[in-house]
């Protein structure tokens, strides 16, 4: 699979913008915005179109702040196998808006709904939520959901 961006807005009380994905790869779960990268795009104009296209906020490549690189790894379906760069951003225009793919809400990061996000991010969506930045591998079942082990460390 291509490699994919992931952003997550966070606003002067702290709060993380998530949104419920209502279609494709990770139906049903809540997570930043992002998506594939598409050809002649950088990571970072990449996270800015998906995040546009999805909740409808509009950030600069310079306001994104590198949180994380990670690598979802599928040792069954490596053509599954994708890296998630992942980024925070604390300055935007517009306001949060459902798209046809994502169902904005604002969370405190004392009350993510890691039940209902993937697997593993309750495992490194806090680090990053702290100001730590890391890199980090991630092993995924065949089913492309079941996570089957990790390994993060702090990026310098
Ligand atoms: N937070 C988190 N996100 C993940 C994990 N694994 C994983 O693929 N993702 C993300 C990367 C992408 O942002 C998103 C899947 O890509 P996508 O949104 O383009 O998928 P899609 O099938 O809907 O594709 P499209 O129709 O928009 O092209 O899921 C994970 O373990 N945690």
């Amino acid at each position: 699979m291509r490699d994919t961006s992931l952003v997550y807005p966070v606003d002067s009380r702290g709060r993380v913008l998530l949104g419920r994905k209502k279609r494709g790869m990770g139906f049903g779960k809540w997570n930043g915005f992002g998506g594939k990268i598409e050809k002649g795009e950088t990571m970072r104009q990449c996270a800015v179109r998906e995040l546009r296209e999805e909740c409808g906020l509009i950030a600069r490549t310079q306001d994104l702040e590198l949180a994380a690189e990670l690598y979802f790894q599928n040792t069954e379906d490596p053509e599954w196998s994708h890296a998630g760069i992942v980024y925070l951003v604390r300055i935007w225009s517009g306001a949060p808006a459902v798209s046809d793919e994502m169902e904005p809400r604002w969370f405190s990061p004392d009350a993510l709904p890691f039940d209902r996000m993937w697997q593993a991010d309750c495992q490194w969506l806090p680090l990053i939520l702290k100001g730590k930045k890391i890199r980090g591998v991630i092993h995924f079942a065949e089913d492309g959901d079941t996570v089957t082990g990790y390994e993060f460390s702090e990026m310098k």
